[in-house]
C-alpha cells in the first residue's frame, strides 16, 4: 500500500483497482486523484497526456465499450466523482490467458476507488444513479481514427449490466460483435 493509494489486483493481469485514502479533518477531505511517483508502482509510467470529464444524467445509462487501436493505446485511469457507476474493463490483448475475460467493480464518489486500465482493454460503464461525473486520465491523446468499440450487448464477452440499459448512443449501439476469428490488439 503507497502512502495516499491502496493497490489491489484484479484477476485481469495489469488491471488494478486503486482506493483513493482520504486525508480528512474538521472542514472535509482531500484525495490524490493521481499521483505519478506513487502510480508507477501501479504500471502508469508515462505521462498524463489528456484529462477528460463526463457527465450523465440517468440512471441505467451505458457508455463504451471503447478502446484505441494499437499505436495508439493508451492506459486510462477512471474515477468517478459523483453518483456510481457498474464499471467494466474487457481484455483484448492478443494471446492473453485472459483474452475477452472481463472486469466489473463498482466505482463511486463515496467508495473512492479507481480503475487503473492497461493498454489493450475496451472500458465500458453503467450509471448506477442519476447525475454521474466520470474523470479520466488518459497516458496518450485522443485519436479519432484509431478509435475501436464493441457491442456492450456482446454475449461473446457476457456483460452483465444490472440495470435495462437506456441512452445508448447511435455511436455506441452500432458497435460490432465480436468475429469468431478476432484474434485481439496486438501488444
Ligand atoms: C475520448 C474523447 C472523445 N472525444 C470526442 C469524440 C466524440 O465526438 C465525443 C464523445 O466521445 P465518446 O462518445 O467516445 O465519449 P464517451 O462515450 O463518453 O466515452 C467515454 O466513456 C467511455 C466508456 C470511455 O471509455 C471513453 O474513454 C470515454 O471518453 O467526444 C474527444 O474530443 N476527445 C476525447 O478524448
Amino acid at each position: 500500500m503507497t502512502a495516499r493509494f491502496e493497490i489491489r489486483q484484479t484477476p485481469l493481469a495489469g488491471l488494478q483497482l486503486l482506493r483513493r485514502l482520504r486525508l480528512g479533518d474538521e472542514r472535509g477531505f482531500l484525495t490524490r486523484l493521481f499521483c505519478a511517483e506513487e502510480l508507477l508502482a501501479a504500471g502508469w509510467d508515462g505521462p498524463v497526456a489528456q484529462i477528460n470529464e463526463t457527465g450523465t444524467g440517468l440512471r441505467g445509462t451505458v457508455r463504451g465499450l471503447h478502446f484505441q487501436h494499437p499505436p495508439h493505446g493508451e492506459v486510462k485511469l477512471v474515477t468517478c466523482t459523483a453518483g456510481a457507476v457498474l464499471d467494466v474493463a474487457v481484455d483484448l490483448r492478443e494471446g492473453s490467458a485472459t483474452f475477452l475475460k472481463h472486469f466489473a467493480v463498482e466505482l463511486s464518489a463515496d467508495n473512492a476507488c479507481s480503475l487503473l486500465i492497461p493498454q489493450g482493454f475496451a472500458h465500458g460503464f453503467q450509471t448506477l444513479t442519476d447525475d454521474v461525473r466520470m474523470i479520466y486520465a488518459h497516458s496518450a491523446p485522443f485519436n479519432a481514427e484509431a478509435e475501436g468499440g464493441l457491442s456492450c450487448r456482446d454475449p461473446a464477452i457476457g456483460i452483465d449490466w444490472p440495470l435495462p440499459i437506456v441512452n445508448l448512443s447511435a455511436r455506441d449501439a452500432a458497435h460490432p460483435k465480436i468475429a469468431d476469428d478476432y484474434r485481439g490488439l496486438a501488444a
